[in-house]
């Protein structure tokens, strides 16, 4: 028996696109070039820093309003697209401006490349593959690598950056392993309110 949390409110069905998840992820994702314009200039500033805050912190409300007006297929796809284009985005900036090597970049790029293409394939036959809890805190953990990179506060202590960037890459690879080896059995098809929630 599935308990639906007494506070949802399912007012958008699975197809929904024009949601207030949707909405606060499209800002983000607009929002993200002002950032790394900002990164190339200045690899560590309090400006990046805060607005680096912002953009991880607003991951949670997109996926707190999913969970409260209903998940979608468009924000079970969107979301996790979003956080690739910020988190990449951000890492290449940081590779450009010679704050991270490449190589742990390189590898965290090619599993999010590698899991966008998987969704995308599957969501051809109208399945979502909704962000699992490990993903989640992999997402974290890089968010915490590129905020090391760019404090001020941590520029004489990279290590502490760089500890952090090989850790997400660990929980990367281990979470992308996780959706392959479950195939299929990682994707719901929203038909009712999806079980992994997106976010
Ligand atoms: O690893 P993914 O592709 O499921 O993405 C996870 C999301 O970034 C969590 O918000």
């Amino acid at each position: 028996m599935t308990v639906e949390p007494a506070e949802v409110d399912d007012r958008y069905g699975p197809s929904a696109l024009a949601t207030p998840a949707n909405a606060v992820t499209i800002i983000r994702l607009l929002v993200s070039p002002a950032l790394l314009v900002m990164i190339l200039r200045e690899p560590s500033s309090w400006a990046a820093v805060v607005m680096w805050f912002v953009l991880a912190v607003t991951d949670g409300i997109d996926g707190a309003l999913a969970r409260r007006f209903g998940t979608t297929r468009s924000g079970a796809f969107l979301d996790p697209l979003a956080d690739k284009v910020l988190v990449l985005g951000a890492l290449f900036a940081l590779v450009a401006a010679g704050r991270f090597a490449w190589l742990p970049v390189a590898l965290i790029a090619l599993r999010e490349v590698a899991i966008s293409v998987y969704r995308t394939h599957l969501g051809r036959s109208g399945l979502a593959v909704p962000a699992r809890t490990l993903a989640k805190v992999k997402t974290v953990v890089q968010e915490v690598a590129v905020f090391l990179a760019l404090l001020p506060l941590t520029v004489d202590h990279p290590a502490l950056a760089d500890i952090a960037l090989w850790l997400a890459v660990a929980l990367t690879l281990v979470s992308g392993a996780q959706y392959l080896l479950d195939g299929r059995g990682a994707a719901t098809t929203l038909g009712h309110r999806a079980q992994r929630t997106a976010g």
